[in-house]
């Protein structure tokens, strides 16, 4: 297996108008990497987020995807090189079943050609039932397979979640990134997205990059930690090593937040 990161960011700057929202950001993410992303409100969490998958481009610095100079490339184009995200705000085909919508994660890297679609030519069939396996295949190991067929709509908002991470697997991506997974997630919810996580990063092999508010959620899950403040990167290390940095303790306290560093 080859050690180039699966994302690397240099010094990625954004800046709007007079604000530096975010102010020289690397990043290394290696493969089966666990790696939380989390500051203060206004710290520039979603901003970096936004740099990462292309929705933003950055006023100076690179983003590399295995290897690839992915520099102020657009979403899809990060998708296609392996990126794969999921949006605070779940956004599911909720009318569509759990298997299809998870099936439409993968029409990026297995749908045959738009004239063998159109067509509906054998290799059409063909490609859609390999993709229906392998989602399949998905849907049992999230731990889905008894609502394969209901409607995501219907799921509870801790499963619909899982329906979203499935979906991004099924394009087989190297890289997940969650932003803010635990959004409207109950503590129950929240605890089972941890066990979810993990078990995704370890059985798929895949790099995760969470940002998160729920400081409790990221010291729980993730092996190493970046704390932005300011837009500036000023701590990254385990979670023991960020919980009892000065700089970080500093920051947290010193915007007024409830939450400690070491909630
Ligand atoms: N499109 C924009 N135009 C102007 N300023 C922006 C824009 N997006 C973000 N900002 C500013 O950049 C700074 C960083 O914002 P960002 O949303 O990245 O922080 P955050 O850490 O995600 O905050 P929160 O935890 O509150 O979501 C803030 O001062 C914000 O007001």
């Amino acid at each position: 297996m080859s050690d180039t990161p699966v994302i690397e960011a240099s010094g990625l700057a954004k800046r709007f108008g007079g604000l530096l929202a975010v102010d020289g950001y690397d990043l290394q993410l290696d493969r089966g990497d666990l790696v939380g992303l989390i500051g203060p409100n206004g710290a520039g969490k979603t901003t970096a987020f936004n740099l990462l998958t292309g929705v933003l481009r950055p006023s100076s610095g690179g983003i590399s995807v295995n290897g690839a100079d992915m520099t102020g490339m657009p979403p899809h184009m990060m998708a296609r090189a392996g990126l794969a995200r999921t949006f605070q705000n779940i956004r599911l085909f909720e009318d569509l079943s759990v298997l299809e919508n998870v099936m439409c994660g993968g029409h990026m890297r297995h749908s045959a050609s738009t004239l063998a679609t159109m067509l509906q030519l054998p290799s059409f069939w063909r490609s859609e039932e390999t993709l229906r396996q392998m989602s399949r295949d998905i849907v049992d190991r999230i731990g889905l397979s008894a609502f394969a067929q209901q409607r995501a709509g219907d799921l509870s908002y801790g499963d619909q979640r899982r329906v979203e991470i499935g979906r991004a697997l099924a394009g087989e991506p190297a890289a997940l990134l969650l932003d803010e997974p635990a959004a409207g997630l109950n503590p129950s919810e929240t605890s089972d997205l941890v066990s979810f996580i993990r078990q995704v990063n370890a059985e798929f092999g895949i790099a995760v990059l969470v940002v998160e508010h729920d400081m409790h959620l990221v010291m729980g899950l993730c092996d190493r930690i970046q704390v932005l403040n300011r837009g500036k990167l000023i701590a990254e290390g385990s979670p023991q090593e960020v919980q009892k940095d000065p700089a970080v303790i500093e920051a947290y306290l010193g915007t007024g937040r409830k939450e400690k560093a070491h909630a």
